[in-house]
């Protein structure tokens, strides 16, 4: 591997370990037996670090059964609080002792510093080295040695064991760089397993010093943590970096929780390990103000699944939901997608008013032949809209007859009362004309009914005294509404509306063009009823991702209906002191609460969305919803957004950010493609964005780009050949990117070859990476919409290692197998 930036002795090392002979047996023997001692040093740390953290459980498992024993020692508060130190403790040890390869992974070596201050964590504070802390002839001598783990351990004296990679005192281990060093004179990466240390692997940051630590000169052990790790095969799960986060990833990472917080950055440029250490960072950093919870939006399952392990892996879980978009609506696991020109129209800003038509006409009388919607609940408690009911029913519908809604007849007070059409409809026209959710005006609209039937009654004038008057008028309401006619009738005339009802009946053109009219277009309208009609009539069918949105809009517009308040005895003292809500429910314990809550969870205290540029400005409107008090970060990268209305989205993360302040950071270094690579997607990003920048690829392999061609438009055979081969060249994944019409023909291209290989629509890539990867027709991918060119930049920046492109016909390959969007 030749590394782009820096100098490597990593190779050199690497060369001591694999070829042996080829380097100086006498170098080697030493290089190697200082390199050992290292190992044994960091070895006889982590030992004691061990034995601390066993000491720890021990110590807080006796407090627990004491405590116990001794019954009501100490408020409920203390006893969870005293719970959940034993439970983290546990927790801790149980990942120490299996999961993590490198609990402790860092260490920095420093210099005295200009104050001798000291922070929480035992470390001094101090960023810059004291004036007399470099001697005569660049000498110097380390004085503070600071390890760096995934959490913080103190020893019984307070002296810090493990520094938290969070806590302040760490900031030097990613900050420091030659050209800013501070303190530090040395940082070394340190890789474990369990409790052994495997190996070590520095950077000098003052090479210019002679430095001693004990009175003994500092080693250096090989160089390229970083180098190391972009190497590795990749695996079907994300892994944390935070053993190698670099300088201006950090800042995003630290940067104060305030307001807005966007970073933008070409592909491969860490956007979502940082986005996803960050949300790490802050309950770090503020765990009580985080404890309302932080949501992370991803666009799709696949990056849900890819991304999850790495909270966990820094010590996180519970607090954090990473939910695809997709899935941001209880109840809708959304994996669909529409073609582009659907979901164009689902995602434009155009729908809302759509929706706000729907909204308020699924309830009016505008179906054919009088009866309104069929009330007519599944299991989901949806409802169900018949579609153009017959107005003379079915024949077995005698005990279930439509009720009209053209007319509404009652008896009250032993008088028959008529109200007909066009009174009912201007009493719906001035209930419907404020602007509160539908379904919360069904009580309004009940009491102007049962005003249009007093009036009619002729009662008013009856009494004259207000007390006798209210009494008979109360006594009128009373007779109305126990009428089963009465409840019928209002039942169907102001039915209790569901989000996926209304979108059911927006399947239906004719309808939805009564409500699109003006706002769509009807080529528009089509497509969308079309599309809609997968639903099915009661609502309950397949829902596209683009379908959640709109759903959740619905969700808003509509309401949830006022639902009878559970009667139950309470407690005076619950209600003076709020205990039930402080008090551990018996039959539920404390973390199962925890849970239960995270899942009720529809507002957050922070927002991270991933991959901002592909959210839809109905999409924002309900990633909005779910941020109105929160604080946030968007991670996002223009040039690959597959929305085909940049500015239209711009607008809506507008609005759903409103006017508070953002703090911008750009990412510049792509980590994750190897410069062959890396230049050949420039290509396409010159055609889709021209003038944007490329990040620069921090490593190059050698290893350009291979090109084949289709032979007979057949696609299957030259693919599976190219998959196979790049199974044997690397240890880790294959992705086979193609266009979404040919995801499943894709997956049977690849049959039988193993779980390392996958097949992937373009849109299903976004995010992920894979050791090697084939493309499959370019030109098929930039056709497929109007940000197709955006979407094969994502498909040609998603490999580690290698990249196969293969063209068809129509991607006009020249003699090399070039396709013509490719080539120079
Ligand atoms: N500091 C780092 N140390 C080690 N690996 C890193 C570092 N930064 C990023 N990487 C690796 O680079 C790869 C790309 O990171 P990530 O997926 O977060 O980038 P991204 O900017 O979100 O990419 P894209 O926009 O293409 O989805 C990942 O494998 C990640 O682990």
């Amino acid at each position: 591997m030749h590394v782009m930036k820096g100098a490597s002795v990593a190779a050199q090392d690497a060369a001591v370990e694999t070829a042996g002979p080829a380097v100086d047996p006498v170098r080697a023997t030493e290089h190697d037996s200082v390199r050992d001692r290292e190992i044994g040093v960091e070895q006889r740390h982590l030992d004691q670090v061990y034995r601390r953290l066993e000491e720890k459980i021990h110590e807080a498992e006796f407090l627990m059964n004491d405590a116990a024993k001794r019954g009501q020692v100490g408020t409920p508060g203390a006893l969870a609080e005293r719970d959940a130190q034993v439970f983290r403790a546990g927790i801790h040890l149980n990942r120490l002792n299996n999961e993590f390869e490198d609990f402790l992974f860092g260490r920095i070596d420093l210099l005295r510093g200009k104050d001798g201050k000291k922070g929480p964590d035992g470390a001094y504070t101090s960023v810059e080295p004291a004036d007399d802390a470099i001697g005569s002839g660049s000498t110097a001598e380390i004085a503070e040695t600071l390890h760096i783990g995934r959490i913080g351990v103190l020893d019984s004296d307070y002296s810090p064991l493990v520094i938290d990679w969070r806590a302040p005192a760490a900031a030097p281990f990613y900050r420091a760089t030659p050209v800013d060093p501070g303190r530090v004179v040395r940082r070394r990466v340190i890789r474990s397993k369990g409790r052994r240390v495997l190996g070590v692997e520095d950077d000098l940051m003052r090479p210019e010093l002679t430095a001693s630590l004990d009175g003994d000169a500092l080693a250096v052990i090989g160089d390229g943590a970083l180098m190391a790790a972009l190497g590795q095969a990749r695996g079907h799960t994300m892994r944390d970096i935070v053993s190698s986060i670099q300088a201006e990833q950090d800042l995003v990472i630290r940067a104060p929780a305030a307001s807005v917080t966007e970073v933008s950055g070409g592909p491969g440029t860490g956007k979502t390990a940082v986005a996803l250490h960050r949300a790490a960072y802050l309950l770090y950093q503020d765990r009580r103000r985080y404890a309302g919870g932080i949501l992370v939006v991803s666009p799709t399952p696949l990056l849900v699944a890819y991304t999850e392990g790495v909270l966990p892996s820094l010590g996180e879980e519970g607090q954090v939901a990473i939910r695809a978009v997709g899935s941001l609506v209880d109840g809708a696991e959304a994996t669909a997608y529409d073609e582009p020109a659907v979901a164009r129209i689902k995602g434009s800003a155009r729908m809302l008013k759509v929706l706000r038509k729907a909204a308020r006409g699924a309830l009016e009388g505008s179906f054919p032949a009088g009866p309104g919607p069929r009330r007519d609940r599944d299991q989901q408690g949806q409802l169900a809209f018949g579609e153009d009911l017959d107005a003379d029913g079915d024949e077995d519908a005698a005990e279930a007859a439509p009720v009209r809604t053209d007319l509404l007849r009652v008896v009250a007070f032993g008088r028959r009362l008529e109200l007909e059409a066009g009174e009912l409809n201007r009493i719906r026209q001035s209930v419907l004309s404020g602007t509160a959710p539908v379904n919360l005006l069904r009580p309004r609209a009940r009491r102007l009914l049962l005003d249009a039937l007093w009036a009619k009654s002729g009662s008013a004038q009856r009494h004259t005294d207000p007390e006798l008057a209210a009494e008979l008028r109360s006594s009128f309401d009373e007779d109305v509404t126990s009428e089963d006619s009465f409840l019928a009738f209002l039942d169907a005339w102001w039915p209790e509306l569901t989000p996926r009802g209304v979108l059911a009946a927006m399947a239906d053109e004719r309808r939805l063009g009564r409500w699109s009219r003006r706002i769509l277009n009807p080529g528009e309208n089509r497509r969308l009823a079309r599309s809609l009609k997968r639903l099915g009539l009661d609502g309950g069918g397949p829902l596209s991702v683009h379908d959640v949105a709109l759903l959740d809009e619905l969700e808003t517009l509509l309401g949830a209906p006022p639902r009878p308040r559970k009667r139950r005895d309470l407690d005076p003292l619950d209600q003076l002191t709020g205990l039930e809500e402080l008090m551990p429910q018996r039959e539920e314990s404390q973390r199962e609460r925890a849970e239960r809550l995270a899942a009720e969870r529809t507002e957050y205290a922070h927002v991270i969305v991933d991959e901002a540029q592909d959210l839809t400005p109905m999409q924002w409107r309900m990633v909005g919803r779910r941020g109105r008090h929160a604080t946030w970060t968007v991670v996002g990268d223009a040039a690959q957004s597959s929305w085909s209305d940049p500015d239209e989205a711009a607008e809506a993360r507008d609005e759903a950010l409103g006017t508070r302040p953002r703090r911008r950071f750009t990412l510049t270094v792509n980590y994750r493609n190897p410069a062959e690579i890396a230049e050949l997607a420039s290509k396409v990003l010159a055609l889709a964005l021209p003038g944007m920048e490329s990040p620069r690829a921090v490593r190059s392999t050698g290893v350009r780009p291979r090109f084949r061609v289709v032979q007979n438009g057949d696609p299957a055979a030259t693919v599976r050949a190219e998959a196979r081969r790049l199974l044997d060249q690397v240890d880790g994944t294959v992705g086979v990117v193609v266009a979404m019409n040919r995801r499943e023909q894709a997956a049977r291209w690849l049959a039988g070859l193993g779980d390392r290989v996958v097949a992937l629509g373009s849109l299903e890539a976004k995010g992920l990476e894979y050791d090697a990867t084939v493309v499959v027709s370019p030109a098929e991918i930039a056709d497929e919409s109007p940000a197709g060119l955006r979407v094969l930049y994502v498909a040609l920046t998603r490999a580690t290692q290698q990249l196969t492109v293969v063209s068809a016909a129509r991607d006009e390959p020249d003699a090399e197998g070039v396709p013509d969007l490719l080539r120079d």
